[in-house]
């Protein structure tokens, strides 16, 4: 072999030595800027999990792995919990939120005639909702003036916002969701833990406490938690975005009443928001206009907790043997009267 052979042969085992050494240490650099990213990226969302912890020298009743509600379902067969008088213990459960720490954010619209129903929306939330937790109501209105004064109770604050008045009631209905897409998105992310979603046109009667709380949750339309699937007034039209096949569907839940985390909840309405959207520029109106699109979402994202009728009854007046407590109803009105259009 020749001196200049040599000589190649050195240079081209160099050559791959040091590429080799170039492509690690590329790939190390790859490795720590990973790594980098996986360190400085906040969550977005408040988490808290600090279990269900109870404390020592509390007393209740025995929990019964035999005995309990027999003329209701209290689980899913996707096993969430459906929340109904009997199935829980308010003492023990307060007790252990307690410890939590939690705000709970509930949101509320109020435009053009529905400020009348407000006064005694508030005035029976701050008797029964959240008693003892903190809770702060955000209101959405286009007239801020009309707002009664409406004592708050320890924990509990109301915010008032305004917003432009719309002509049509269900635009103003299904405005909500986008509303509530950016409320969640941007300030509430770090100021709350949970947060509910509710109908204005309404009264509490009863408790409604940590017991409803959960990832996501829904509620069992009143109307409908009797009734075989295909009575359901989902969307059925394919040309929707909030269709859902004949035949097929869980439950039926009301657009009136929803909630959980902050990151749930905002997935949920950002979902919703984008869907009315898309039907708007096919120029089609979900049925039940938000409600079929909350619908169609929590087909396909199952809901952890499920909320049975006594979280949101037709009207006081009525009853039915297994509503054994009506704890949050809507009050009767006149719909010609009090919306904007027909
Ligand atoms: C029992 C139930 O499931 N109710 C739902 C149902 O009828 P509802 O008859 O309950 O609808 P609604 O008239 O109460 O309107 C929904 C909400 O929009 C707000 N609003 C509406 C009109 C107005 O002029 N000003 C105003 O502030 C207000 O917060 C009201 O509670 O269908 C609606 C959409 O189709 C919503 O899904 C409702 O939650
Ligand atoms: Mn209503």
């Amino acid at each position: 072999m020749s001196l200049r052979q040599n000589f190649l042969i050195i240079l081209v085992f160099f050559g791959m030595v040091l590429s080799g050494l170039i492509y690690l240490n590329s790939n190390q650099t790859r490795c720590n800027q990973q790594i980098i990213e996986q360190v400085f990226i906040e969550p977005k969302w408040k988490l808290k999990n600090f279990g269900l912890r109870s404390s020592p020298g509390i007393f209740y009743n025995q929990p019964s792995a035999l005995v309990g509600r027999t003329d209701v379902a209290s689980v899913t067969s996707w096993l969430a919990p459906i929340i109904w008088e009997g199935t829980f213990d308010a003492t023990l459960i307060d007790i252990i939120y307690k410890q939590q720490n939690l705000t709970i954010a509930t949101t509320v619209f109020a435009l053009g005639k529905y400020t009348r129903f407000l006064k005694e929306f508030l005035e029976s939330a701050e008797q029964h909702y959240f008693v003892g937790f903190r809770v702060h109501y955000y209101l959405f209105t286009d007239l801020p003036e009309e707002v009664p004064e409406v004592k708050m109770g320890e924990n509990h604050s109301l915010t008032v916002r305004k917003v432009p008045s719309l002509n049509r009631w269900q635009d103003i209905s299904m405005g909500r969701m986008e509303i509530l897409e950016k409320l969640t998105e941007n300030e509430l992310a770090n100021e709350a833990d949970y947060i509910f979603c509710l109908d204005v046109d309404t009264k509490f009667y009863g408790r409604w406490g940590v017991e409803t709380l959960g990832h996501l949750v829904g509620v069992i339309h009143p109307w409908f938690f009797n009734v075989p699937r295909f009575i359901f007034t989902y969307e059925h039209r394919r040309e929707s975005q909030a269709y859902i096949p004949a035949g097929e569907g869980d439950y039926y839940y009301t657009g009136a009443a929803f909630g959980g985390s902050l990151n749930d909840v905002h997935k949920l309405t950002r979902t919703c928001r984008e869907q009315m959207n898309i039907d708007a520029a096919n120029s089609i109106e979900a049925i039940w206009h938000e409600e079929s699109h909350l619908n169609k979402y929590l087909f396909y994202n199952k809901p952890s907790k499920l909320l049975s009728p006594e979280y949101l009854w037709r009207d006081i007046s009525m009853c039915v043997g297994q509503v054994k407590i009506i704890r949050f109803s809507h009050v009767a009105k006149n719909n010609a009267e009090v919306r904007p259009n027909l």
